[in-house]
């Protein structure tokens, strides 16, 4: 499953691994990454970081000044959604985009780096990078890991503690592009359907392959 992974085992001595997480919205990322973080990983939620890099003031008007008014949500946030859709949709913009995604990733590159070296107890660099590879992008991951959760979890999950709907599942799932592709490119499946102790376990289980002993 994790191939050459488990062989370079030996040389994440030097080298912190980074592991990128994906998986459906309420699938349980944060709940793994936690778990990872109280193993001494240094978690960062990239999708946070793309979301306030692309969200500074210079890279809003930016993305206006190309795609006009409605790229920007009645929250006042740049609507990732509408990006992707001219990421994939528009060809012609591609060249434009870069001026704006590759500030964001390389964001996201130093700020991992600096994280994982600033402590020198970390073992990892977790990143929670579903906005990127919606776009089509690849953070610089050494293990990818896949958050599986049946459908009718994450739905009684968001219901009981986000207040989602089924419609509001639906449409964030369908925002995130097609989770058997990201499911099809996992180095790792964590499942997430039985209980938190499980998942734990679980999560105890893969980091045993991945870190250094
Ligand atoms: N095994 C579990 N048992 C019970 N509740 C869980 C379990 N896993 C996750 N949850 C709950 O389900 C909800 C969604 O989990 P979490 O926030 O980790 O998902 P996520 O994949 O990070 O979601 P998103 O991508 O939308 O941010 C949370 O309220 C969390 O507490």
């Amino acid at each position: 499953m994790l191939g050459y992974q488990v062989l370079m085992k030996k040389a994440w001595k030097y080298k912190k691994p980074v592991i990128g997480m994906m998986g459906a919205p309420g699938s349980g990322k944060s709940v793994v990454a936690h778990v990872l973080a109280e193993l001494g990983c240094c978690v960062i939620d990239a999708d946070q970081l793309a979301k306030d890099a692309i969200n500074e003031q210079r890279v809003q008007e930016e993305l206006k000044a190309w795609w006009g008014d409605d790229v920007i949500g009645d929250d006042g946030l740049v609507d990732r959604a509408f990006v992707a859709k001219r990421v994939f949709g528009d060809k012609a913009n591609l060249g434009r985009l870069e001026g704006v995604v590759h500030p964001v990733v390389g964001q996201l590159r130093e700020a991992a780096r600096e994280e994982a070296f600033a402590d020198e107890g970390v073992k990892a660099v977790v990143e929670d990078c579903p906005l990127l590879l919606e776009v089509g992008l690849d953070v610089e991951c050494d293990v990818l890991i896949y958050v599986d959760a049946s459908w009718e979890s994450r739905l009684k999950r968001v219901q009981e503690n986000r207040g989602w709907d089924e419609a509001e599942l639906r449409k964030r799932e369908k925002n995130q592009g097609s989770l058997d592709t990201k499911r099809r490119r996992a180095d790792y499946v964590i499942s997430n359907d039985a209980g938190l102790a499980d998942t734990e376990a679980e999560v105890r289980r893969f980091a045993s392959l991945i870190f250094p002993v």
